[in-house]
């Protein structure tokens, strides 16, 4: 276990992690587009599950995921996933489906993935979703957490889903925090998701009361800056010339002004196209102080979508299980760098994998 934080022992525990947050179905033209596809693959996913998944199938540790899905075909696709995700399903709740959506729907997400100077593009088609209609009391939080549970990931796009599910998202952290469960919390802002529901300043409002409740805080720069208000000073969109002083100094700040904070970590990705990235991570705990990731310059890129999840999962299962801070955020950067080679949004990587590249390894073929 990692100096930085204190996390129950597995064996006084039901789960290692249990993630909160909607679960699509992602629909991927592959290396064409969605406005000419003719066939699509379909993976699933979804920001917070992304991590629990990652925990479980590459770091081998017990997770379940808690949503809500409408009973149809496609929820139950969206099951089969879920199940070879490995993640236990029975904290999802099925809702009657009405047989054409007007009422309740599951989300479907069409990416395609881009290729050099065309960037990935991604359409949601997620309203009305039946997870989005969850309220805060759908779940007996305090018997959940009461079975023990080591960490509990949830984060800013389940809580931009609707009206409510901010508060099932308050709900769930509080009541993890009263049973010594470790809270992380990855902002990902999405304007698209916010902008129903009032825009940059609800997105504030919500996520500093949210973060009240967060030990571990993820996120990049816009999502600081936009979700909570924290600048990076000095830095443009694509990292050019990167300064991590900067980032060190928006991370002070937090640490200060947010003194539940433990640990505060974030990617450092300078998209230099939609296949290539420049790749990193800083991270801080209270206890150890800051950590940076080996910096890879120019990494190549299949198809970044989860990218940031997988940092997350690496750096989650670091904290739990590594010695210290530095281990974990190279596990996390490494985890994310391996996911973006591969097509979907979860991971489809080993743990020797991870601790190879953690370690400095080489892509040299294996035989
Ligand atoms: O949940 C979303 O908004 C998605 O786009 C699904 C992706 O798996 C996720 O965001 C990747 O971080």
């Amino acid at each position: 276990m990692s100096t930085s934080l204190t996390v129950r022992p597995a064996a006084e525990t039901a789960y290692d992690a249990v993630a909160l947050g909607e679960v699509m179905l992602r629909l991927d033209p592959g290396d064409r587009r969605v406005r000419t596809a003719r066939r699509f693959d379909v993976w699933e996913g979804g920001g917070e599950y992304n991590v629990a998944r990652g925990l479980r199938r590459c770091f081998g540790l017990r997770g379940a995921i808690v949503t809500a899905l409408a009973d149809n075909e496609i929820g139950r696709l969206v099951e089969d996933f879920m199940l070879t995700g490995g993640l236990d399903t029975q904290y999802v709740r099925w809702v009657p489906y009405d047989g054409i959506g007007r009422t309740v729907r599951n989300g479907l997400n069409f990416t395609e993935r881009g290729f050099g100077v065309r960037g990935a593009v991604g359409v949601s088609d997620r309203g009305n979703t039946a997870v989005s209609q969850m309220r805060p009391d759908d779940v007996d939080w305090d018997a959940l957490f009461s079975r023990g549970v080591r960490w509990l990931h949830t984060g800013g796009i389940f809580a931009a889903l609707s009206e409510s599910t901010a508060d099932v998202a308050e709900a769930a952290m509080a009541a993890a925090r009263r049973h010594g469960t470790i809270v992380s919390y990855d902002l990902n802002y999405r304007p698209s998701l916010w902008k129903g529901i009032g825009g940059e300043e609800r997105a504030r409002e919500v996520n500093r009361r949210l973060a009240q409740h967060v030990d571990v805080m993820i996120g990049n720069e816009e999502d600081f800056t936009a979700s909570l208000g924290f600048e990076v000073e000095g830095v443009d969109e694509n990292l050019t010339d990167l300064d991590t002083g900067a980032f060190r100094a928006m991370i002070e700040t937090a640490s200060e002004a947010y003194p539940n904070f433990q640990v505060i970590a974030t990617t450092l990705r300078g998209v230099r196209s939609a296949s290539r990235n420049d790749w990193g991570a800083i991270a801080w705990s209270r206890a150890e102080g800051f950590a940076e990731a080996t910096h890879r310059a120019d990494l190549e890129i299949f198809d970044r979508v989860g990218g940031g999840d997988s940092f997350a999962s690496g750096l989650a299962y670091g904290l739990m299980e590594l010695d210290t801070l530095q281990q974990a955020v190279e596990y996390g950067a490494a985890h994310g760098a391996l996911a973006m080679t591969t097509p979907g949004d979860t991971t489809m990587v080993t743990l020797p994998e991870v601790a190879k590249l953690a370690g400095g390894g080489s892509a040299r073929v294996q035989r």
